[in-house]
């Protein structure tokens, strides 16, 4: 029923998708890792081998940026970094606010790799009267009273929010009509913007989710193989035998029906614990074999 109109990659208007977009920071790591110990050409395969990514997708990203490299010698790493950088919008500096100084903020703007990859911490904005004026990483906390001048006055558009979850949605929208136009958002809640802002949201503990989910999976692989009712008359395969595999994952409760829910609900809602809250020794899947 997919047509493919409606299910092409989504691009940027520089005709980029934004799946390469978001490689483009993992090539850069690496290419920068490359030029600090001054090597000057890099193949794909290695690159993509120090990015993490696929080589095949490696070729096709660079080709969004007219890179080709040249046959046997590879690509110019110092070149690739200044087309990355540009590319990226990381060759001019971007003054960036943090709102919500905590302990959160706190450790943001105590952080060096912002300023050494262009991003200039130019103000940290607290609601809490008592930290306006204090210093936190050599800067002057403000108050959240000077939020809009502070904006204007320095040009930001890149806000960061570590306020707590109910207070972020309220700093978004003041940050937005101050003029920011991009958000680093840290609080555990969806904001809500309008057309023209890019909201970015970092939550460990959804990684952490993720995670959780597969140990579960593996630590399930493991004891489910020795549970006679799962195959019906199946047995566990001796060791290394070749049909182990095969016959696991044909098991339903292997299957993807388990997989998708369960990694959804992790990201969507961002509930704690996700779905090995079902059960006291945590293996009581999300969804249950017939
Ligand atoms: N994304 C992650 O991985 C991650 C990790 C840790 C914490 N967090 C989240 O980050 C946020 C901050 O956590 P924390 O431990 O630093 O909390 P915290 O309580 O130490 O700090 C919150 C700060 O926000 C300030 N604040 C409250 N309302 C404000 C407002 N309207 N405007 C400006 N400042 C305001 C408070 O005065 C306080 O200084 C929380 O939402 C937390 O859930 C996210």
């Amino acid at each position: 029923m997919a047509t493919g109109r409606t299910h092409r990659p989504a691009t940027r208007s520089r005709g980029i998708p934004e799946a390469t977009v978001a490689r483009l920071p993992l090539y850069l790591r690496a290419l920068t890792a490359l030029s600090e110990r001054s090597v000057p050409t890099v193949s794909s395969e290695e690159l993509a081998a120090a990015a993490g990514v696929n080589s095949a997708k490696l070729r096709k990203d660079f080709s969004y940026l007219g890179s080709y490299g040249t046959r046997g010698v590879g690509y110019d790493v110092e070149y690739l970094v200044y087309q990355i950088s540009r590319e990226l919008g990381l060759t001019q500096d971007w003054p960036v606010v943090i709102v919500g100084i905590g302990n959160l903020g706190a450790a943001l703007a105590n952080y060096g790799g912002f300023a050494s990859r262009g991003f200039r911490v130019a103000a940290l904005i607290d609601a809490d009267p008592a930290m306006a004026g204090k210093p936190v990483a050599g800067i002057a906390v403000q108050h959240t009273d000077e939020l809009e001048s502070i904006i204007t006055g320095n040009g930001v558009s890149i806000g960061v929010i570590a306020t707590p979850a109910g207070a972020a949605q309220q700093v978004c929208d003041r940050l937005v009509a101050a003029g920011v136009t991009s958000i680093l958002n840290f609080a555990p809640t969806v904001l809500s913007v309008p057309e023209g802002v890019d909201v970015r949201k970092v939550d460990l503990s959804i990684e952490l989710q993720i995670l959780a989910f597969h140990e579960q999976r593996k630590a399930g692989e493991g004891e489910r193989v020795a549970l006679p009712i799962e195959g019906g008359d199946l047995e566990p395969s001796p060791g290394g035998s070749r049909g182990t595999e095969g016959e696991r994952v044909a098991l339903p409760i292997e299957g993807g029906a388990q997989a998708g829910p369960m990694a959804r609900a992790g990201q969507d809602t961002g509930a704690a614990a996700g779905g090995r809250q079902q059960g006291p020794d945590g293996d009581v899947p999300a969804v249950m074999p017939a």
